[in-house]
């Protein structure tokens, strides 16, 4: 049977990540099927994913969202992280908690381009979990990063 991704995504967010991860889950593979879902912001993003694995039966979800910059968007970035780990744990399955902290970018176009590296990024650690675990195999303690330059192994 062919595989479902469950996106869910925010309009909080300065940047649509979801387009750019369907785009780029698209160069590599066919046949898959996309379940959206949009809310307003992270802290909805918890429900929105563990509906999209209950109800719509994904195999794994990618959730998109922007904390700003403010120490009151920290704190419902962390809640929100919280949420998705706690739905990830009551559903045995993979949430990417895709986010980008608006304070990230030294400016608007370097925020831009680290919102859409991280999202393709993790678009491609999709691919592999769901359909090439040997590259991710490969790659397990290489140091590798979302969005910016990977670190390097030791
Ligand atoms: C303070 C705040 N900050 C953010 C944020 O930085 N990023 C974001 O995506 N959403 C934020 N929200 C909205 C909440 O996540 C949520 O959408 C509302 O509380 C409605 O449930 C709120 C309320």
């Amino acid at each position: 049977m062919s595989k479902r991704i469950g996106i869910c995504s925010t309009t909080f967010a300065r940047f649509d990540m979801a387009s750019a991860a369907i785009k780029q889950i698209k160069k590599q593979v066919t046949g898959v099927k996309y379940i959206e879902r949009y809310v307003p912001g992270v802290k909805d993003l918890p429900v929105a994913a563990k509906k999209l694995i209950e109800e719509e039966n994904c195999d794994i979800v990618m959730a998109f969202g922007m904390p700003g910059g403010e120490k009151i968007d920290k704190l419902c970035a962390h809640e929100a992280s919280t949420g998705l780990i706690q739905a990830q744990l009551m559903t045995n399955t993979h949430i990417l908690e895709v986010f980008v902290h608006e304070d990230e970018g030294k400016d608007e176009k370097d925020l831009k381009e680290l919102a859409y590296n991280r999202a393709t990024q993790h678009a491609d650690n999709l691919v592999k979990m769901l359909f090439k675990p040997e590259a991710m195999k490969k790659e397990a303690g290489t140091g590798v990063r979302e969005g910016r330059e990977n670190k390097g192994p030791l």
